[in-house]
């Protein structure tokens, strides 16, 4: 068994261990399941903001083209009358780029010839252009957003252009307006202008999956490959979703395309950044609830002292259940509630029991059952005690005269009369600190401290003639011999006290019975 091999702990340390264990385990679970719950909050708020976000700007860049281009359509309208009126074509490319600030450049193309620039570049004016958005118009001859492509000045850009055609619907060229993607235009600006939670930003990626624009500039025209987001708004979905970005940080993105031109736009925010608030959140709580904490545990504490301080005294009281003072001591425990009550007054119970069993046993130990006198053992016991305290005392040796006789005459039973008989005239006789004892048959010793040789003889004497002078019941009168000696005055060691007395004893038998003799001191 596991409790056997562990150390026996105090109830105090249980049940601190367990309020401990208890408490710990229910404020982290607390807190886990409120970081856990907060958690799962923020990122579906940020995934569902991200994608209202990337929702809007869709909406906001489609209406943006479509105002553009309808810009360039009206425009157009305009100069197909006049095509060849240089001027008013000059006027009108200068209208378009300064009015309308939706273009960086706007320029009229006469079937691959340049007619008027805004910015003004007369070196540019009548000469053919090459560019892909250019070619890509002259081809098609229909509104037209192109891809982004290098211009011939190195600038990452995308046109957006209007056909122009006569009443009688021949191709004229067309109006065009030109979007530089890494430098500042009214896209950037539409982008930029947005609010931006903190870490959230937005980039935008056309049907090739290249950045058209990005918060770092420097990305802008780089290809993106391996996004699954980017697959997904290419391909014309709008949703939300966690992944990895080109930097390997968990992202939380909202996407949407734009109708127009199949780019797809990505608002999304680090789930690093969207959690460390509420990392600080769960901090501070923690920092509010130690406080708390510590209060409870300390109250728990004194709970427990209380708890355990009844069952401490009373294991500790267990330990001493023979001690005399053991009741009192028990009882003065304060049991305040219901299980220790009733341990107390059980072990209460015992103790009375226990106390009563030893007290019988030390009095059977100590006591002649016959006379109930005390016996040989704690006769010693009694002696050394007066001899420790250096109270002298005399020693008379009391033996019933032809005692056999009585036995053989009137039976062992008068006999025991006899000698409960003789007993109670000693112990009539004896004062309260005399010691009357039985150490043999019909042997009795009364020791009788502070009294010498002398005055024990008188006590003898009266002992002697009070015995003499009683009738017993069946048996009449009796007679006894009683040998004296004193210590110590006639040994200092006991023994040979007890022996002074004997051969006192014997003289008394030996010189005719009934009489009292006093030891001679060697
Ligand atoms: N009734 C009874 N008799 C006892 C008891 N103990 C010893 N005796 C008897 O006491 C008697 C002692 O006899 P003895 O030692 O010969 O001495 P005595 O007859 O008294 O003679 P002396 O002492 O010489 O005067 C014996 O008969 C024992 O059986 C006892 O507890 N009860």
């Amino acid at each position: 068994m596991l409790y056997k091999l562990l150390p026996a702990l105090n109830l105090r340390f249980l049940i601190l261990l367990l309020a401990l264990t208890a408490s710990v385990s229910t404020l982290v679970s607390s807190f886990h399941s409120t970081y856990q719950v907060q958690k799962e909050q923020l990122m579906s708020y940020t995934l569902k903001s991200n994608y209202a976000y990337a929702n809007k700007l869709a909406s906001a860049t489609d209406n943006f083209l479509e105002a553009a281009m309808q810009q360039l359509a009206y425009s157009a309208k305009k100069i197909e009358l006049s095509i060849n009126n240089d001027a008013l074509l000059q006027e009108e490319v200068t209208r378009l780029n300064l009015q309308t600030n939706s273009f960086n450049s706007v320029v009229i193309n006469k079937r691959g010839i340049i007619a008027a620039t805004s910015p003004d570049l007369p070196q540019i004016i009548d000469k053919p252009i090459y560019s892909t958005g250019a070619l890509q118009a002259l081809e098609q001859r229909q509104p037209l957003i192109s891809e982004p492509y290098m211009s011939a000045a190195g600038n990452l850009i995308i046109s957006i252009s209007y056909p122009l055609f006569n009443l009688q619907g021949d191709y004229l060229g067309y109006v065009g307006g030109t979007l530089y993607l890494k430098e500042r235009n009214i896209l950037n600006s539409l982008l930029e202008q947005h609010y931006y939670k903190e870490g959230t930003y937005i980039y935008v990626v056309d049907a090739n999956k290249r950045l058209l624009y990005h918060p770092d500039h420097e990305r802008i025209g780089t290809y993106i490959a391996n996004n699954a987001i980017i697959d997904k708004v290419v391909a014309g979905e709008r949703g939300t979703a966690t992944a990895l970005n080109s930097q390997g940080n968990e992202m939380l993105a909202g996407f949407a395309p734009v109708a127009q031109t199949q780019w797809g736009i990505v608002a999304q925010r680090p789930v690093k950044t969207t959690l460390a608030s509420l990392d600080l959140l769960i901090v501070e709580v923690i920092k509010r609830t130690l406080p708390m904490a510590i209060i409870t545990f300390i109250l728990i504490g004194l709970f427990a002292h209380f708890i355990s301080r009844p069952l401490k005294q009373l294991a500790e009281g267990a330990t001493t259940l023979d001690d005399p003072n053991s009741l009192t001591k028990l009882k003065s425990i304060k049991s305040w509630y219901f299980e220790s009550q009733r341990l107390k007054l059980a072990m209460l119970k015992g103790v009375n029991i226990l106390q009563m069993q030893i007290g019988q046993l030390r009095y059977d130990a100590q006591t002649d059952p016959l006379t109930e006198t005390h016996n040989r053992r704690s006769l010693n016991g009694l002696l050394n005690q007066l001899m420790l305290k250096q109270t002298p005392f005399a020693i008379l040796e009391i033996d019933i005269d032809f005692f056999k006789r009585v036995n053989d005459t009137f039976g062992h039973a008068k006999g025991d009369e006899a000698l409960k008989a003789l007993t109670s005239i000693i112990k009539k006789l004896s004062r309260k600190d005399d010691i009357v004892a039985r150490i043999g048959g019909e042997e009795f010793v009364l020791v009788l401290p502070n009294e010498n040789s002398e005055s024990a003889f008188n006590i003898a004497e009266r002992l002697r003639i009070t015995v003499e002078s009683t009738s017993m019941e069946t048996i009449g009168f009796i007679t006894i011999s009683i040998g004296i000696a004193t210590w110590p005055e006639h040994s200092n060691d006991i023994d040979q006290v007890y022996k002074c007395a004997d051969k006192a004893l014997y003289h008394a038998k030996e010189h005719g019975r009934n009489q009292c003799v006093v030891a001679q001191i060697s």
